[in-house]
């Protein structure tokens, strides 16, 4: 970027500069705040309005009109209350510009058009803007001008706060020639200065400095599927964070009502992001590992490769069609009454059509009406003629006696349970059973495998969850006992004073929504999802289960895929989107890694994959990543080693990669560090994350050990954001030239 200071290294000038803009920001803090007043007054007033024409439920016009004033007077003062007081300031750039190249440049800094771009837009009295929100159409220049399409801006001007107190200035001259005298301008540029701070335990926003081809994918329109693709570091997950966010505020009524939904790889990588849309003031996106989409389980066991393959895989859909239609096991196989004089009896294969039949349409927790009456059926068949006289005279009343028989009553309780997808998951521990299911789709050592798998833990896996969803979709929900009573939501229930105690009328929905969760499957507006390189066929079942209607924004990588076969989930992720229209975007530039660092992760993969995505990393540290070498018995104590320098060579964190198998030893050599800043992770847990500092453990042993091979060592070589060290009782891993 073009960078001619005009009045550097001058320190009255800096000082100026920082309390012309503080005066400004404070004016802003003092609207919000009479803003917060505000909407707090109007929240006691429609409270006493309510309870005055006694209205315990809002009519649809009131609710359209509460949201109408959500979005004028609400929004602002309660996000801003939101905003986490730890975070970044609201109000983070300026834009100073000229009326564009065909007029001449300006000559003075006051004849320059100023416009400040906050986290959310703020008015003044008079309704005129102090700050606009950075979705706003009229902020796009702020991501979107460069030197040679400067879109009139002269000076780009990202502020550095700490809460509400401006900390620092970096400006972006964007038009030198056009540039008058006394136009101050200071820093490096915001991102280099961004970049370079250390990393703490959870992802910051990057709203100030966001680039211009992430601003594209950001921005893009909600319609279809959204792709965004690119290398490791390049944003991925922090652009399709705030695309949520933009989407929020380009259609906030469609997606606010119909729910957006992030699905990301782990329950850590979630803990990592969370703190992301807060910070931009959206608190209303539900974030979900792939192994909590199904309510009610918080998976985070993973499987060896070898089963994960083989639970991941579509031959597991008509499995478990099988599974969930066949015999319940263990139930009694014949059902036999003594009614009216006789001994009836339905054997076996009765039974058996009796239950395909009552399952030919309907789920089976829903089916237990027909096969009742499948089953009365089948008896009053063998009723024997002469005995079909008085309170037996015809098949309904037959029907009510048979069906109220002690016999009947324990015979169908055992034979037509409630199924729930755990048990029948279970049922797949059974070889034998699983076999008949597989129909030879699965070879003998498959069926051996995923059966010693699902008997060895009753806990469920991550790729279980998958299974768990598709089993759910077979049985369906047991029937709902009646409604009770009548459950009217009270739309006004908690409006009082303060603008946190403020409900919006999303709130209101969602909470609405949540008490009815149990009955209804969730359906999101906007289903949004990260490492998408990593579901499996089934798990891109599951997710797409969650939005049938839904418009999509997919994030992922195929180079750092753990899936083995990465085409095969491609495309499965394609036959169930295919009928949506796609736009592509790709981003180039690493902004993670140092070029050092990224060069050698670069080579590493290259030698498997030829074509992978390789972005540029722009940031120098002069400092190469470093492979260190020991016998196998001495590796734990050197990771503990090198962990402990780094610690002292960075400020942020530090984290220490190892398989699984190693961990407990190596976690136990860094407790002796006594230091948080430092963590140990498999290598499947740190997709996605981030550290100043990485010590990799074994590389070898993560690629011979860990699902996807060299495709998961590469993630986790691309980690660091300043320092890698790599300690090995091996180096045949290692590319040629840093061997
Ligand atoms: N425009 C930007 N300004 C400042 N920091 C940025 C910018 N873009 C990305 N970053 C930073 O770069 C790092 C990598 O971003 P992110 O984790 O979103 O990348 P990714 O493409 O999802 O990576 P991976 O695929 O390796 O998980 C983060 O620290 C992020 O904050």
């Amino acid at each position: 970027m073009d960078q001619t200071p005009l009045l550097a290294d001058d320190e009255s000038v800096e000082r100026a500069e920082l309390a012309a803009e503080q005066q400004h920001v404070d004016l802003v803090y003092a609207r919000v705040d009479v803003a917060a007043r505000s909407a707090s007054r109007i929240a006691v007033d429609g409270h006493a309005r309510a309870q005055a024409q006694n209205v315990g439920r809002v009519r649809d016009e009131e609710q359209t009109g509460l949201y109408e004033r959500d979005v004028l007077v609400f929004a602002a003062a309660r996000r801003i209350a939101e905003l986490d007081a730890e975070h970044e300031g609201l109000v983070f750039g300026r834009l100073d510009s000229d009326q564009g190249d065909d007029d001449p440049p300006a000559t003075a800094a006051s004849e320059l058009e100023s416009l400040y771009v906050g986290r959310i837009g703020v008015r003044d009295a008079e309704y005129e803007p102090l700050v606009i929100d950075w979705r706003a159409p009229a902020a796009e220049p702020f991501y979107r001008a460069t030197g040679t399409d400067r879109l009139k801006v002269v000076r780009r001007r990202v502020l550095r706060n700490k809460g509400p107190r401006i900390i620092g200035i970096e400006d972006d001259l964007l038009a030198p020639d056009r540039a008058p005298e006394d136009l101050p301008i200071m820093g490096e540029g915001a991102l280099m200065a961004s970049l370079s701070r250390a990393r703490g335990h959870t992802m910051r926003d990057i709203v100030a400095t966001i680039q211009a081809e992430q601003d594209k994918a950001i921005r893009a329109p909600a319609r279809g599927v959204t792709v965004i693709g690119g290398g490791p570091g390049t944003g991925k997950t922090v652009v399709a964070l705030h695309r949520a966010a933009f989407l929020l505020y380009s259609d906030r009524r469609r997606f606010e009502r119909g729910g957006v939904l992030v699905v990301g790889p782990s329950a850590a990588f979630m803990a990592y992001i969370e703190r992301v849309l807060p910070s931009l003031g959206e608190n209303t996106v539900s974030l979900r590992a792939v192994g909590e989409l199904v309510d009610g389980i918080k998976a985070t066991a993973v499987d060896d490769a070898d089963t994960a393959a083989i639970k991941g895989s579509l031959r597991m859909t008509d499995i478990l069609s099988r599974a969930a239609r066949d015999r319940v096991p263990n139930a009694p196989t014949t059902l036999r009454v003594f009614i009216g004089g006789a001994t009836v009896e339905v054997d076996t294969n009765q039974l058996d059509n009796v239950r395909r039949n009552a399952l030919r349409r309907t789920p089976r927790n829903r089916a237990a009406g027909e096969a009742r009456k499948g089953l009365v059926a089948a008896l009053w068949q063998r009723f024997p003629d002469d005995l079909r006289t008085g309170v037996y005279a015809d098949r309904e009343a037959f029907g009510d006696r048979v069906s109220d028989t002690p016999a009947f009553r324990t015979f169908f309780s055992q034979w037509w349970p409630v199924l729930t997808p755990e048990s029948v998951l279970r049922w797949l521990g059974d070889a034998r059973r699983l076999q008949r299911w597989s129909r030879n789709e699965l070879t003998p050592v498959e069926v051996e495998t995923l059966a010693a798998a699902i008997r060895s833990t009753e806990e469920f896996t991550i790729a279980d969850v998958a299974l768990l969803d598709e089993l759910g979709t077979h049985l369906g929900r047991a029937p709902i006992p009646e409604a009770r009573g009548d459950e009217e939501f009270d739309w006004l229930e908690g409006l009082s004073d303060g603008v946190n105690e403020v409900l919006t009328t999303s709130e209101r929905r969602a909470r609405a929504a949540a008490a009815r969760e149990a009955e209804e499957p969730e359906d999101y507006a906007h289903v949004l999802v990260d490492e998408a390189q990593d579901l499996s066929p089934m798990q891109w079942r599951m997710v797409t289960r969650r939005g049938p209607q839904a418009s999509w924004t997919i994030v992922g990588d195929p180079a750092q895929s753990s899936w083995p076969d990465p085409d095969e989930a491609r495309a499965a992720m394609d036959s169930m989107l295919s009928h949506l229209q796609r736009h592509s975007f790709r981003l180039s530039t690493n902004y993670r890694n140092s070029a050092e660092i990224y060069a050698f992760a670069g080579e590493v993969i290259r030698q498997t994959l030829p074509d992978a995505d390789l972005p540029n990393a722009v940031r120098q540290t002069g400092i190469d990543p470093e492979h260190r070498i020991f016998d196998a018995g001495k590796v734990a104590e050197a990771a503990g080693d090198a962990a402990a320098e780094l610690l002292k060579l960075v400020e942020g964190t530090v984290g220490v990669i190892v398989t699984p198998a190693q961990r407990p030893t190596v976690e136990r050599v860094l407790a002796e560090l006594g230091d948080p800043r430092v963590v140990a992770l498999t290598p499947l847990e740190s997709k996605g994350l981030e550290y100043d500092a990485v010590v990799v453990v074994e590389p070898d042993r993560i690629v011979s050990d860990t699902l996807g091979g060299v495709r998961a060592l590469y993630v986790v070589l691309t980690r660091a954001t300043q320092r890698m060290i790599t300690v090995n009782s091996t180096t045949h891993w290692l590319p040629a030239r840093a061997s």
